[in-house]
């Protein structure tokens, strides 16, 4: 029994029970019982409860990613101007990382955004500019050996200030990609969090974004536009702080739906062997097969990724444009979907050619292959 206690530990505990329904087994009465003593719904609810669970997990879970990243990803026409396919910002790059921002940021432009910024502490800022020309690179952030007590408050006043100057113009933030876990600075993040929240800007949360977001979750609680993509020990945490048990595989789906929903209903794409995805409401999977070399980095190109995606999932959605067949479904689990199946068909590729010695940054040039190879640009 992975379920220890807690109010969380119901959602778990109906999936457990949906899936041992389908079995029709004396589990599943066994499970039943457990719920009504542990659950405390009414019959009513009860039932209702299993029957929505038994709906979303009784379908086939694998996504149409190919159809997807068709439907969202925008043609390539003249009258468009800069900014119109995408400005995407990273909040991350310290003095240890500063390969995780330029990844997820030269992601994001490989796939064609047009604007790509980072928003980093002064150390990390001249070392990621020479990576590459094309990002722009804020060097606002502070890590507490560089601030002195009595600064702190008017250090938090000028990092804010300088990140609102942008923040309406953003279409999504990553949050986390090497940021590093110095309280000062996390406290600097959680206050630019808050700021992206009240102007409906998408935030998608990795790395030590998430260390952040496990220890103040309501940083995201509740926020739709909100999406956490953590690795198997991220999962692990949020699983641990959230619903009080441990991570199973056996019920992977019910699990996920319970995060997601204690979370507020929240999209959460859990990276794996399959990458699984859930917004509280369904759960989809993405098992195209990628690439068996597990180098660092490859999650920072997914969140870079997933930022574009969404981006342009929110847009297609919002001229009511395209195809009808997309426009039911939530922003942020079509852009989870897209930027998993690219990120994953680009590691094949990449594998193909390198072998053992296949890196981030040779995924990172077959990102705009692997598009193509889907959505022709022309
Ligand atoms: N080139 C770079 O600059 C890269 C930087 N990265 C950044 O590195 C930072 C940390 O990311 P990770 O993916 O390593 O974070 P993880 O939390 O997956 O792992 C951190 C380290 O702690 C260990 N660990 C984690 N949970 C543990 C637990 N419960 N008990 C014992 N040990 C545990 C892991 O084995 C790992 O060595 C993030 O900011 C991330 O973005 C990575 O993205 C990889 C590439
Ligand atoms: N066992 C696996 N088989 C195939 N693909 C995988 C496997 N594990 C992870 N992936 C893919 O690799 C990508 C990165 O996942 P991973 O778990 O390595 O993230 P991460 O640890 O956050 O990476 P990073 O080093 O950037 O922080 C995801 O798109 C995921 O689909
Ligand atoms: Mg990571």
């Amino acid at each position: 029994m992975f379920v220890k206690h807690g109010m969380n530990s119901q959602f778990a505990l109906l999936g457990i029970a949906t899936h041992c329904m389908l079995g029709s087994s004396a589990v599943f009465r066994r499970q039943q019982f457990l719920i009504r003593t542990l659950g405390g719904y009414t019959n009513q609810t009860h039932h209702k409860r299993i029957q929505q669970t038994k709906a979303m997990s009784g379908i086939a879970m694998e996504a149409d990613a190919e159809h997807i990243l068709r439907a969202i990803t925008p043609t390539l026409d003249p009258t468009k101007h800069k900014g119109q396919a995408g400005k995407i910002a990273i909040i991350g790059g310290c003095r240890e990382y500063t390969g995780a921002p330029y990844f997820a940021a030269i992601s994001a432009l490989k796939i064609g955004a047009d604007l790509s910024h980072v928003f980093c502490t002064k150390d990390a800022a001249s070392v990621i500019k020479s990576y590459s020309p094309e990002l722009i690179v804020h060097p606002v952030l502070e890590e507490s050996y560089s601030v002195r007590d009595e600064d702190k408050l008017s250090t938090l006043g000028k990092v804010l200030a300088e990140v609102d100057k942008w923040m309406e113009r953003f279409d999504c933030l990553v949050v986390g990609p090497g940021l590093g876990r110095d309280p000062f600075l996390l406290g600097c993040v959680s206050e630019i969090m808050k700021h992206a929240r009240q102007s409906n800007v998408p935030i998608v949360v990795d790395g030590d974004g998430l260390f952040l977001v496990t220890n103040s979750l309501d940083l995201v609680s509740g926020y739709r536009l909100a999406v956490l993509t953590p690795n198997v020990n991220e999962y692990k945490r949020l699983v641990q702080k959230v619903l009080n048990c441990e991570v199973t595989d056996q019920y992977a789906h019910e699990q996920l739906l319970s995060l997601a929903k204690g979370i507020g209903g929240v999209t959460i794409l859990r990276k794996g062997k399959s990458d699984l995805i859930s917004d509280s409401e369904t759960v989809k999977s993405v098992s195209i097969y990628g690439s068996p070399r597990r180098c660092g980095g490859q999650g920072d190109i997914l969140s870079g990724s997933v930022a574009v995606f969404l981006s342009w999932a929110r847009q297609r959605l919002a001229a009511a444009e395209g195809d009808l067949s997309i426009s039911k479904i939530n922003p942020t689990m079509l852009g989870c979907i897209a930027g998993s199946a690219l990120m994953r068909k680009a590691a094949s590729l990449a594998f193909q050619n390198k072998k053992r010695s296949t890196l981030t940054s040779d995924i990172i040039e077959c990102l705009g292959r692997s598009l193509e190879d889907i959505c022709p640009a022309s």
